[in-house]
């Protein structure tokens, strides 16, 4: 039967057991450790360890800041939590709590390049926690405490600021403040109001709530306008069930008593409270124009479905990414310990948070340039009600936010280190952040906004059929399963997959009424090259790539995605007896190369055994196009074993001949060589042996000199280097069509069906 782990949660598109998928494949979790330093040599091994290290580690005796020089910490932040307040799940202990803090390192890496590791400590107590914590200061340049249960989390963030020398943020409180106050202050201009006047309720007065009301009241908000309720209603002065100091201190004199009451006529609530908290009649009760920020996660206090049923003039925010307005402090943690952490600042202060928060507001209100435009699925967004806080991919953040808090850190005296040239800082910045991520999400998202209909070739396997769902599930569009009913109800029997969804096909190719016509197509394709009538019959009843390819061919699919039972070559030869290339194109596959921060497109990893020089200036000119459809600038080096003209040879004659014919192309983009590996990614080498490059910076585009070295060495890198390698993806094909490596992982796969569903005009 199948079970409730393969129902999609509602509004995410994922189900339960994707989620647990995820997390367990490959090596269990979401982060590794990995050194920076070569450890290969018994020099290597000197230096690292002893008797090397003994050098820094007198030197760090000596001057305590030169910790920062010879060692990680400067980059080095701790997730610390106990799990008493896991999401809005409640206190499920410290354990349960390590995917959030896992999941928070690697928001730290992925956002803003600080390097994170979680840590889960195993107590309730709030001394030894402190206790606990309190010592591992020289490990880390900061301390990120995490779903920490109030009142406990105030005292602990307070005393360990009291006894560390590096920041203690909790991200909660401090985090979820900074990234409430910039939406709310842009919802308070778009709806014409002062941050005097308005009334506001705070349902929740825990970790984030308090640090909310704090944070906004100490920017001008009138404390008597703000009401805070807890799970005993509202907090009014002479209360004293279920009260602390914290709450005391925003007790306000009011006869309201219950939620509901408060709500009457409120111009904004804040909800940091649990799912369901807000009710349809409270949001009908609030003034025009309401400010509804649904905070609460996984699931929020009230849905923008539910909001939107009963008024169309509020501003809801949530703290989901599947809902406009994401109100949540990933847009706040990862930037402002890389400005703290940029300048060795010893705590995040007022200043650096009110910094924080003005950074992020304005940056809604600015125009967005073009090469942002893409963050936001191709809409430009404008300054509204749909748009009152940037989006967690958008990459101006990175440089905006990092160099308000270091430079408000300066500014108020907790910088150990000055940034005398913010300019280059912010180019730095720029710099860190990898568009691959982004570039994906991106793709994604288009195509959520212009679904496909793909068909999965090999529907019979598991790992397809899961792809499949993922695919109607995320609603990327229709996924239609190829194969034959029996088997493929059989797998999913087996596989506890529940098929009763929309968004899936199941087609037939033995008994689809669609037959005959591929047959009568595919027969005037191939019927001079050797095929019988009864061939081609043959291969649309029984082959599934040919019946795949036909319908794509024949508009019946947008896409297609195959690769998982036959080898890449077998795969290719059955889709190019079915379809062409495209006009004034040439097919050949691109594999997306993501190693070390660094995205390398690498061509043709496919399709040319051994490409004459007019098929290397092809392949670059493809793959050139191709990176600039996925938003990076192309630079083009066509690789050889030499570098210009030594040591020569025939296969770098013919790269060398390449650049010739490109060159009398006059392409728009930029392309040198021929030239070897590392000259092409390392600018030094480049810059000081071949000052006469054309490329302005690393390579980005490596074309390979024939398919052999293309395919071997993105094999090794993905073996022996850990890189990512996302391909080879089929590009020039007229119709898109994506084939996997056999045995792909279900998330491979639909990765290529998205890719191909992108491909088609998404
Ligand atoms: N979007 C974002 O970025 C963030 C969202 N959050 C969300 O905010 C919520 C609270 O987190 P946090 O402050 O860390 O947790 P805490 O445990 O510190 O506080 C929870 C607070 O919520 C109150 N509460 C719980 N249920 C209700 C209810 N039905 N009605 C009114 N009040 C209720 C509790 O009341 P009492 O005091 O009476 O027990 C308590 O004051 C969670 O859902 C969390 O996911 C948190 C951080 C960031
Ligand atoms: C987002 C977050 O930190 C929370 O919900 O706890
Ligand atoms: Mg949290």
């Amino acid at each position: 039967m199948a079970d409730s782990k393969s129902k999609s949660r509602p509004g995410t598109g994922i189900t339960d057991q994707e989620a647990l998928d995820f997390h367990k494949q490959g090596r269990p979790g979401k982060l590794e450790i990995n050194p920076t330093k070569p450890m290969a040599t018994q020099r290597d091994l000197s230096l690292a360890y002893s008797p090397g290290v003994a050098v820094p580690v007198k030197a760090i005796a000596a001057d305590p800041a030169t910790a920062y020089d010879y060692t990680s910490r400067g980059n080095m932040v701790a997730v610390i939590s106990n799990g008493t307040a896991i999401l809005g799940l409640g206190n499920l202990g410290a354990l349960a709590s390590k995917p959030v803090m896992e999941g928070k390192a690697v928001l730290f890496k992925r956002f803003a390049d600080v390097d994170s590791i979680d840590l889960e400590i195993d107590t309730e107590n709030v001394d030894e926690f402190i206790n606990c914590v309190r010592y591992l200061g020289p490990s880390f340049g900061g301390i990120n405490l995490e779903d920490i249960k109030a009142p406990d989390c105030f005292i602990i963030e307070q005393r360990l600021r009291e006894l560390m020398d590096i920041p203690v943020f909790h991200d909660d409180q401090h985090g979820t403040a900074i990234i409430a106050a910039a939406g709310l202050i842009n919802a308070l201009e778009l709806t014409g109001r002062d941050l005097k006047t308005a009334k506001l309720v705070c349902n929740g007065a825990g970790a984030a709530a308090i640090a909310c009301v704090e944070l906004i009241k100490s920017m001008g908000f009138n404390p008597e306008n703000i009401i805070l309720c807890d799970t005993k209603g509202v907090i009014y002065q002479g209360r004293s069930e279920g009260m602390n100091q914290w709450k005391s201190a925003h007790a306000v004199k009011t006869d309201k008593r219950t939620l509901a009451e408060a709500m009457q006529g409120a111009d904004v609530v804040l909800g940091l409270s649990q799912k369901g908290a807000f009710s349809e009649d409270m949001i009908r009760s609030m003034a025009d124009k309401p400010i509804i920020f649904a905070m609460a996660n996984p699931d929020p206090e009230i849905t923008p479905e539910e909001v939107a049923r009963i008024r169309d003039d509020a501003i809801m925010a949530t703290g989901r990414s599947d809902y406009p307005n994401q109100v949540n402090n990933v847009l706040g943690f990862p930037y402002i310990f890389r400005g703290a952490l940029d300048v060795r600042a010893t705590t995040i202060n007022d200043e650096m948070k009110i910094a924080a928060v003005n950074a992020l507001a304005s940056l809604a209100r600015e125009d967005v340039p073009d090469d942002v435009v893409a963050a936001y699925q191709g809409a430009r967004p404008r300054f509204g009600a749909q748009y009152i806080i940037p989006v967690p991919f958008d990459p101006r953040l990175i440089s905006a936010i990092p160099v308000a808090v270091a430079k408000a850190a300066i500014e108020s005296g907790v910088a150990r280190r000055d940034m005398p040239d913010m300019e280059a800082y912010a180019r730095e910045l720029s710099a860190r952040r990898d568009p691959i991520a982004s570039t994906l999400s991106q793709l994604y998202e288009r195509v959520r906004r212009h679904q496909k209909r793909i068909v999965f070739a090999e529907a019979e396997e598991e790992q397809v059929m899961r792809a499949a769902l993922s695919y109607a599930n995320q609603g990327l569009g229709t996924a239609i399963l190829l194969g034959r009913e029996d088997l493929i109800e059989a797998t999913a029997e087996r596989a506890g997959i529940d098929l009763n969804r929309p968004g899936l096909e199941i087609v037939n190719a033995r008994i689809s009424k669609r037959g005959d016509t591929y047959i009568d197509y595919l027969y005037a394709r191939l019927q001079r090259q050797g095929y019988l009538h009864r061939d081609v019959t043959r291969l649309i009843h029984n082959d599934r790539n040919h019946f795949a390819a036909c319908m794509v061919a024949l508009g019946d699919a947008d896409g297609m995605v195959t690769g998982v039972t036959r080898n890449y070559s077998t795969a290719l030869g059955d889709v190019r007896r079915c379809l062409d290339d495209k006009p004034g194109h040439r097919v050949i596959g691109i594999s997306i190369v993501l190693a070390r921060g660094r995205t390398v497109f690498v061509a043709d990893t496919a399709v040319h055994d051994m490409p004459t020089a007019v098929e290397l200036a092809d392949i670059a000119e493809e793959a050139a196009g191709f990176a600039r459809r996925m938003g990076y600038e192309p630079r083009v080096a066509m690789l050889a074993y030499s570098t210009f003209g030594h040591p020569s040879g025939e296969r770098s004659e013919r790269v060398r001949e390449a650049v010739g014919i490109l060159d009398k192309r006059h392409v728009n983009f930029e392309f040198d060589g021929e030239m070897s590996a590392d000259v092409a990614l390392n600018r030094k080498t480049m810059e000081s042996l071949y000052p006469f490059s054309r490329l302005s910076g690393p390579a980005n585009v490596l074309v390979m000199p024939a398919f052999h070295s293309a395919a071997i060495s993105t094999k090794m890198l993905q073996e022996l280097g850990g890189s990512t390698v996302i391909g080879p993806l089929l590009v020039g094909l007229d119709k898109p069509v994506q084939i996997t490596s056999m045995g792909a992982k279900d998330s491979d796969i639909v990765n290529m069906a998205a890719i191909a569903a992108y491909g088609a005009g998404a």
